[in-house]
């Protein structure tokens, strides 16, 4: 796949990630997810570059509504700040499993198996639909103290960091959906337009129904 593709299929290389400055990782408690189809959930996420108190209130911040949503993973972009961080828990409840906060992700191996898996994301509430990823990943990231670290990750982890990894690439689940799978949520999602339409006054920047022609233009090959 040529550079410009993969750009567009939302892959970019480390020399396009602009650094956040102190003012694009200032936020207000509570944190509220963000609902597809809002452009913030396309727009690019900038590395972080400060670790300080402020980036563990909002990490901290980010368990805490991952938990009261029911979530298993959450994305900056899914609260509304365009920066490279995920945190997630397979366990999905305070005080079970494990927390894990990865800043400034990157991925440097995929495995060959593929697995379908019956997807959810909570910026498309109530929706859940088949999604093929690879099944196990090799990553690298930076902790809540800037250290570097690997780590192999395979299973539900490796999905739902696949998962929250797409959110910060301004990928979005159904990006990745077969055109079948996706017509059995596409009432679902036209829903969603349609609400985002009614709150904002706004017209809604991306139209499932206008999907064929954009993966054609973004390069995503089949159906
Ligand atoms: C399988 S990857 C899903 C990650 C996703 N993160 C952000 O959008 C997420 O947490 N989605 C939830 C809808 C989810 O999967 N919740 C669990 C636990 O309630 C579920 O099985 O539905
Ligand atoms: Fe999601």
């Amino acid at each position: 796949m040529s550079t410009v593709a993969q750009a567009k299929r939302g892959f970019s290389s480390r020399e396009d990630e602009r650094a956040a400055s102190p003012d694009d990782l200032l936020f207000e408690p509570p944190l509220r997810i963000v609902e597809y189809p809002d452009p913030i959930l396309r727009a690019r996420n900038k590395r972080i570059e400060t670790f300080d108190e402020n980036l563990k209130k909002l990490v901290s911040e980010m368990f805490d509504v991952m938990y009261k949503t029911e979530g298993i993973g959450l994305s900056a972009p899914q609260v509304g700040m365009n920066v490279r961080l995920m945190v997630f828990n397979p366990a999905g409840e305070r005080g079970e499993g494990e927390e894990i906060v990865l800043i400034n992700p990157s991925v440097y191996k995929y495995s060959k198996k593929m697995i379908l898996f019956d997807e959810g994301c909570l910026s498309f509430p109530g929706i859940y639909a088949d999604v093929e990823r690879p099944d196990s990943v090799q990553i690298e990231a930076q902790d809540i103290m800037g250290a570097n670290f690997k780590f192999d990750l395979s299973g539900l982890p490796a999905r739902i960091f696949q998962h929250e990894f797409d959110h910060l690439q301004g990928t979005l689940f159904f990006d990745r959906m077969t055109e079948e799978v996706v017509n059995s949520i596409r009432t679902e999602l036209k829903a969603l337009e349609k609400k985002y339409e009614d709150r904002t006054g706004l017209r809604s920047p991306e139209k499932i129904d206008m999907r064929r022609r954009m993966r054609a233009v973004a390069g995503f090959g089949k159906s």
